[in-house]
């Protein structure tokens, strides 16, 4: 009935686990000041559902669904676990651009494995600068639940992100060297493939390590899971810079607000914070190509709007409009460290355009455009209390999948109930803004901007 998607465990490579021969209950059981309801352990064969919609209208069409339904492995404590926790050695490693929350996850982590596990002091450590941290000359440092308990008011990570530096064999090496049998990796959809590549290393040289991640991403950007943690800090970050786009507007004549928010390949948090601020008027983003002149386009609608209302506010995701921007030599159009596309600044054409259009077609006439890029100040932030809520369960679920043998996965909710997805599947996956879904319709009957399809053509750049 269900095609659960199963997980590696490090019991398949016929690995002892913390020198235990056999599980053990787990200590959680055992702990004197909370007795775990009948209900608190999860069965390995509790499974969680990837999809929850159907079309109820044809019984042979739902007997064909529920033929191919996929399942996870549903995320929490098990009855018995496969690490002997005074055996544990857990490394916790940062990967990529900031994200609020990442302190969070790493503060769960340490306090988890100590308060939940019973892990000994000195028995987890963190990686310092992302990836490259495993084997440049900075030691792991030791985490001790004193040490990170603060952490979660911080913006940023504590232990230090970068981009690039993934040297498989060295990393690996680092592993094996220090003796981490847990591994808890946190970034985005690059860390995750990385992530998969040290699993895979791992099983090749037949180490006994567990590899877990958990996925971080202020776009979004991460497949399959309901959201990544921190996103919804930073739709929350990225109203302040569309109220004062706003203000700034109203308070010229024909004035222009223009708010340039992060999204390298997605538009989620351009998406979610025109849905949640009102103030906009035309969001543009990476999934949907759009056009500046002629009818239907973005400056005659943007014409209309001002003539109306005296202003207009233009959300804007980095990634948007990229293959409308002229570039002289092929070299501005460059990578990051990690490969990632290092985009055009799409906020400062706009506003070159929207001037130059406005001087061509309205000269004479007052105009003003104002552009706030607030890029870092909506993900340099602590998370608000929803993703700081998010991220103690997801660094809880990782903790209960590593010691219980789990490896090579990846916790998250799938339709609100937290599961373990293999690895591969999470780094493989995409989450582009579906344009041809509802949350799309949604933007556009509240701002009612154009849907860039030329009469009589397909959809253009
Ligand atoms: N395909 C890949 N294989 C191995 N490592 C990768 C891959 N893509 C990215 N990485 C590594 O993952 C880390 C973070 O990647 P990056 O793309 O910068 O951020 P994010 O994980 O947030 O998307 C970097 O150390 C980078 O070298
Ligand atoms: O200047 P940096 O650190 O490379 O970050 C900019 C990029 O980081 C992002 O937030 C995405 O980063 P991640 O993939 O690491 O989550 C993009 O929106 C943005 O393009
Ligand atoms: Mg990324």
């Amino acid at each position: 009935m269900f095609a659960l998607h199963e997980l590696p465990t490090l019991a398949d490579e016929g690995h002892v686990v913390g020198a235990l021969p056999n599980p053990i209950p787990n200590p959680i059981a055992l702990h004197s000041l909370y007795h775990p309801t009948a209900t608190f352990f999860i069965a390995p064969t509790d499974v969680v559902l990837r999809d929850v919609l159907f079309d109820a209208s044809s019984a042979r069409g739902q007997r064909r669904q529920r033929l191919q339904l996929a399942a996870y492995h549903r995320a929490g404590p098990r009855r018995e676990v496969a690490f002997d926790p005074v055996r544990v050695r857990a490394a916790i490693v940062t990967c990529g651009g900031l994200c609020p929350g990442m302190n969070t996850v790493v503060r769960e982590l340490v306090v988890g494995l100590s308060e939940l596990y019973g892990v000994r002091g000195g028995g987890v450590f963190g990686v310092r600068n992302g990836y490259r941290g495993f084997y440049s000359e900075e030691e792991p440092v030791p985490l001790e639940p004193e040490t990170v308990e603060q952490w979660h008011k911080a913006g940023g990570t504590v232990l230090g992100t970068s981009r690039g530096g993934f040297d498989l064999g060295r990393i690996v090496g680092a592993i094996e060297r220090h003796g981490f049998n847990q591994v808890y990796v946190i970034g985005g959809d690059g860390t995750m493939r990385g992530a998969v590549k040290i699993f895979e290393e791992v099983r090749r040289r037949r180490l006994p390590v567990a590899i877990t991640g958990i996925p971080k991403t202020v776009d979004n950007d991460v497949g399959i899971i309901d959201r990544s943690f921190g996103f919804h800090t930073a739709v929350e970050e990225a109203q302040q810079a569309i109220a004062a786009g706003h203000v700034e507007a109203e308070s010229a004549g024909n004035g222009v607000g223009l708010v340039k928010l992060m999204g390298r390949s997605t538009g989620h948090i351009a998406l979610h914070a025109t849905l949640s601020s009102r103030d906009v008027d035309c969001c543009l983003i990476p999934e949907e190509n759009f056009y500046l002149r002629g009818a239907g386009g973005l400056f005659e609608f943007l014409y209309h709007r001002i003539k109306k209302n005296g202003h207009a506010v233009v959300v804007v995701a980095e990634g948007a409009g990229q293959g409308l921007i002229p570039t002289d030599t092929d070299s501005q159009r460059c990578a990051d460290e990690s490969g990632n596309p290092a985009f055009l600044d799409v906020g400062a054409w706009l506003k070159a355009e929207l001037k130059a259009w406005w001087e061509e077609e309205h000269a004479g006439e007052l105009f003003t455009v104002k552009y706030i890029d607030p890029t870092y100040m909506i993900r340099a932030v602590p998370a608000n209390a929803e993703d700081n809520l998010y991220c103690t369960l997801l660094a809880h679920s990782a903790i209960h999948g590593v010691m219980a043998g789990y490896t090579g996965f990846v916790s998250g909710p799938i339709n609100g109930n937290y599961a373990y997805i293999p690895m591969a599947e999470v780094a493989e996956g995409k989450n582009p803004v579906d344009t041809k879904d509802h949350k799309w319709a949604w933007v556009r009957s509240i701002t009612n901007q154009p849907d860039f399809i030329r009469a009589g053509a397909g959809a253009m750049s």
